[in-house]
Parts: structure tokens; C-alpha cells; sequence
């Protein structure tokens, strides 16, 4: 029913950026490899919305280019864009009154026709979408209903239902359970597409992607693998935090262990 998955890779080269006359970004170079689950961590106020805002083309860079595969992202028509990448924002928010399967099925517009109605194929990927993230039964309940953590689920199947390439995610789990915290991160992972999500959680980020991006203050402080990216120092100078970095007797992935910081009496 659904395509076979195909990631592709995503490249920023000294990407700059300001908003509202801020600099919030400065000459980012990132690549998220092809196939990969790439997290991009950093502190709050680092600049993680605006980079991927920036990367799905959400405006006009100042300075930089960014590569989707091959090709330019700021010079694909936007509908081609949208057929590779889908973006899943932070608190993205649905106004019109929509049923849950059709806030699912936006994501097959880039697919079709202007005004040409949804096809049964169209509505047989989104259902098989909203199953995925264990959301069928709530298909014809009205949008607004939802939980904050239902609703940030029935995102990711819009942005599954689009068959994009590349899924950029701002911080998927944020209202999630551990259990549908867990299970979006497996499921995305092996889905086969290229994922680059925002994360906060470092022990998540470490315990399921391969490739790390850290943003300090609008730039790139670190980035590599789980394993080479999590040190002391690179914590303590990015997030003002004590930790230790151990790694997994089985998995071999870092898991981080942080020490409650002094709080003056
Ligand atoms: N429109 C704007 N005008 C002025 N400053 C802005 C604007 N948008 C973002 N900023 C600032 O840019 C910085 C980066 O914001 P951004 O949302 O990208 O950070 P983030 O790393 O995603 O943070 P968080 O982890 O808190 O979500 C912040 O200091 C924010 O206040």
C-alpha cells in the first residue's frame, strides 16, 4: 500500500540566519546522512526550531545553501519539496475544525491535484498511518478533542502520509508517555527514510540515533556518532551540567547518569 521507504541525505553548509532583525543562527555546517536518525540536540534558545524551520525552507536563509540529495532545497518548486521532506513543528497547531483522518490526509496533498478529491489509495495510506502510531479507533473524532499527546501522534501520520524522504521532527516526544515515546522513536527509526529530530532527552538521543548535531548558541558545538559526541566536557560546556558517560554493557550506547547541581541555601 505505502511506498518502500528511500532516505536521502540532507546537507547544510554555512547556513546563517536572522528573525526579526535577531541572529539566532551562525554558519552551520551539518549533514544528516542518508538513512540515518540524526538528533540535534542543544539547549533551549540554541537555535534547534529555527535551524529546522530554516533546512524546510520556512523562510529565506541569510547566508548558506541546504541540499536535499542533489538538489538545492530553496530552488525546488514547493510542491517537489514536499513530495521529499515533511516537517513536523513544535505545538503545530490544526485551527480548522477537522476530523483526525482528515488532518491525516493534508499530507497527501503535495500528492494531488488542486481540488481533485482523495483518492481510496489516499485514504487507505492514512488510515494504515494513524495505525502505526496506534490511532485508528480515534479516525472520525473531531481534532480539537485530542490530547496534546494524541495530537502530536496524529502529526507524525500526516507527515508519514506524505511519503516524504526526509522527516524533520521538533521534538516529537515532548507530550509523550515513555511507551509512545519509545514506540515513535522505534518506528521512525526503522522506517527507512532519513529522520533528523530535535530532541531533549539525551539518553533517548543516545539510545536510538546514530548521528548527533549539538547547537550551542546558534552554532555547531559537536557532532558525530552517540558515542563520540556525549563526553564531560562537551555537557558541561553546552548545557552547565555534571554528568557521567557510561556505556551500555550490551548496546554499547552511552547512557548518561547527571548529577543534581548545588543549590544554594
Ligand atoms: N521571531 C523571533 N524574534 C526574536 N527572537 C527569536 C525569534 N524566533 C526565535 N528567536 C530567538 O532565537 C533563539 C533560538 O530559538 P529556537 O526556538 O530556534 O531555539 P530552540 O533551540 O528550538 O529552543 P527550545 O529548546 O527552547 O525549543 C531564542 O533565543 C529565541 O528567543
Amino acid at each position: 500500500m505505502t511506498h518502500l521507504a528511500e532516505g536521502e541525505s540532507l546537507t547544510a553548509a554555512d547556513v546563517s540566519w536572522s528573525v526579526d532583525g535577531q541572529h539566532i543562527l551562525a554558519g552551520v555546517d551539518m549533514q544528516v546522512p542518508t538513512g540515518s536518525f540524526t538528533g540535534l540536540l542543544g539547549p533551549n534558545g540554541s537555535g534547534k526550531s529555527t535551524l529546522l524551520r530554516g533546512l524546510a525552507r520556512l523562510g529565506k536563509l541569510d547566508e548558506g545553501v541546504v541540499h536535499i540529495g542533489s538538489d538545492d532545497v530553496h530552488r525546488l518548486p514547493r510542491r517537489a519539496l514536499a513530495r521529499r521532506l515533511a516537517l513536523v513543528e513544535q505545538n503545530s497547531a490544526t485551527d480548522i475544525d477537522l476530523r483526525v483522518l482528515d488532518v491525516v490526509l493534508l499530507g497527501r496533498t503535495p500528492h494531488r491535484a488542486a481540488l481533485q478529491a482523495d483518492s481510496a489509495t489516499d485514504r487507505a495510506i492514512a488510515v494504515h498511518q494513524l495505525e502505526r502510531v496506534d490511532l485508528a479507533h480515534l479516525a472520525h473524532r473531531r481534532w480539537s478533542t485530542l490530547s496534546g499527546g494524541e495530537q502530536q501522534r496524529v502529526h507524525l501520520a500526516r507527515a508519514m502520509t506524505q511519503e516524504p524522504s526526509l522527516l524533520v521532527l521538533d521534538e516529537p516526544t515532548n507530550h509523550l508517555d515513555v511507551g509512545h515515546a519509545l514506540q515513535l522513536l522505534a518506528m521512525v527509526q526503522h522506517s527507512g527514510l532519513t529522520v533528523l529530530a530535535a530532541l531533549h532527552d539525551l539518553n533517548l538521543a543516545a539510545a536510538f540515533c546514530d548521528h548527533l548535531v549539538v547547537l550551542h548558541q546558534g552554532r555547531v558545538a559537536a557532532s558525530g556518532p552517540p558515542e563520540q559526541v556525549f563526553t564531560a566536557d562537551l555537557l558541561a560546556e553546552v548545557y552547565g551540567v555534571e554528568a557521567d558517560v557510561d556505556l551500555h554493557p550490551r548496546t554499547g550506547r552511552p547512557h548518561l547518569w547527571f548529577h543534581p547541581p548545588m543549590v544554594p541555601h
